[in-house]
């Protein structure tokens, strides 16, 4: 299979069937050539990521928009045309009228042909004049996410978040710091530069989960604003610490390190397939106060009340903090998906504030931007919880350090 066939067959298995495009490039990338790797990822994941832009090229060239697969085909081929470089026009049309009288015959193959020798013929199309209209095409965001970011924001704060979301993230690291030092990593490996945090690292290479660093338990990967997290929630050597959304385990393994793996972290997670991760990251990087168990977070059958110094609540969510990094979220999100994370989001708020001891912790994050699943939510426990106070609150915004988006709320349980 040629690349721009195996592109088009890995868009229609994401954009349609909704399969994860991580996990079908990791399965199916190993069947295309060595030499057209490259090319896949870069159609795929730029497709993805300009997905309304790309569209906006071709739509106003057909009075009904054409079959789903039609669709993708052309979003791709305006996506190699425009902006993507050194690809000869010729080539791409013709592949695509191929693909087109492959998978849906002539008269697609007709249409493809017609659409796309107008969109080529006219350049690209001039942006709208609305300013947020334009800045909704031009960073592919949908119009009802700008339109909240604006009014939860402001204006320049939503310009900034979507254009931010538009650059490439670096491959961020957190060293183990148990196993070795963030000086030894850097002297021994000159792919790797100095993070911003006292245990993150950047990775130029291609893949930080196939160096031996990593497997060898001498780091995790991990963007900086979500390292962020253990920090805020400050664990101590010894302390009892109950995260009741652990799986991977990202935070649970990064608090490990910071106790110096003294006291003990019950992991929790409803999806036992995700629990086992768990456990495979303390393996992996030698921690011992993991202590991963399959547990809905709404209920917490089996803990004792009161008994925990530290909860960490890292709730699922929205995830609008991390569309750089997450093309399928961006191209699949729609609005009524916060509809049902909101009341399970304030289900495990409310379940997990009664594991905490008096004067213990009590910590709330999530990776998006969205006042709703944030401020609000925090807002409101507070209000029907007398015994807890806000000591503080942090939104990370992806534009500050090109980190993902993030917010956490610490709030502590009075003694
Ligand atoms: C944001 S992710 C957690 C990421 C994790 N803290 C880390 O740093 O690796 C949210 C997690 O909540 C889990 N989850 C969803 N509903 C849950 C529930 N009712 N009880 C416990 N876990 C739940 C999901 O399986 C998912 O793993």
């Amino acid at each position: 299979m040629n690349a721009r066939m195996f592109a088009y067959t890995a868009l229609c298995q994401i954009c349609i069937h909704k399969t994860y495009s991580n996990l079908y490039l990791r399965k199916e990338l190993d069947k295309a050539e060595h030499k057209d790797k490259g090319l896949i990822t870069t159609i795929v994941y730029g497709t993805l990521q300009n997905y309304r832009l790309c569209r906006y090229q071709w739509e106003d060239m057909v009075q009904k928009l054409p079959k789903e697969e039609t669709a993708v085909l052309l979003d791709m081929s305006a996506y190699q045309l425009f902006y993507m470089d050194k690809l000869p026009a010729y080539a791409i049309i013709n592949e695509a009228v191929e693909i087109a009288k492959k998978h849906g015959g002539k008269k697609q193959g007709a249409l493809v042909n017609a659409v796309l020798h107008k969109v080529m013929q006219r350049g690209q199309r001039e942006l709208p004049k609305d300013v947020l209209q334009k800045l909704a095409i031009k960073t592919s965001h949908p119009d009802w996410l700008i339109k909240m970011w604006k009014a939860q924001y402001g204006e320049e704060t939503c310009r900034a978040i979507c254009e931010s979301n538009m650059e490439t993230r670096k491959q961020c690291a957190r060293v183990n710091l148990m196993r070795m030092s963030r000086e030894e990593l850097l002297a021994q490996d000159n792919q790797f530069t100095v993070g911003q945090l006292a245990s993150s690292v950047y990775y130029q290479g291609t893949s930080l989960a196939h160096t031996s660093w990593y497997e060898d338990g001498m780091l995790s990967i991990q963007d900086e604003a979500s390292q962020l997290v253990a920090y805020f929630v400050d664990p101590q050597p010894k302390e009892r610490i109950l995260d009741v959304c652990a799986a991977p385990g990202t935070k649970s393994t990064h608090m490990a390190e910071l106790m110096q793996d003294e006291g003990e972290i019950i992991c929790g997670d409803i999806h036992e397939h995700r629990v086992e991760l768990i456990q495979q990251g303390a393996d992996r990087l030698q921690l011992h106060s993991i202590h991963p168990v399959v547990m809905d977070a709404t209920k917490l059958q089996g803990l004792q009340e009161a008994s925990f110094d530290r909860v960490l609540c890292d709730v699922p969510c929205s995830g609008y903090g991390v569309l750089a990094r997450k093309s399928d979220i961006k191209y699949h999100m729609q609005s009524e998906d916060m509809d049902t994370l909101i009341p399970l989001q304030a289900a495990i708020l409310e379940k997990a504030s009664t594991m905490v001891k008096q004067g213990g912790i009590l910590v709330y994050s999530t990776c998006t931007l969205n006042k709703k699943e944030n401020e609000k939510q925090v807002e409101k426990f507070l209000k029907k919880h007398e015994e807890f106070t806000l000591v503080s609150q942090r939104t990370i915004f992806p534009f500050e350090f090109g980190s993902d988006g993030f917010y956490m709320a610490k709030m502590e349980k009075k003694a």
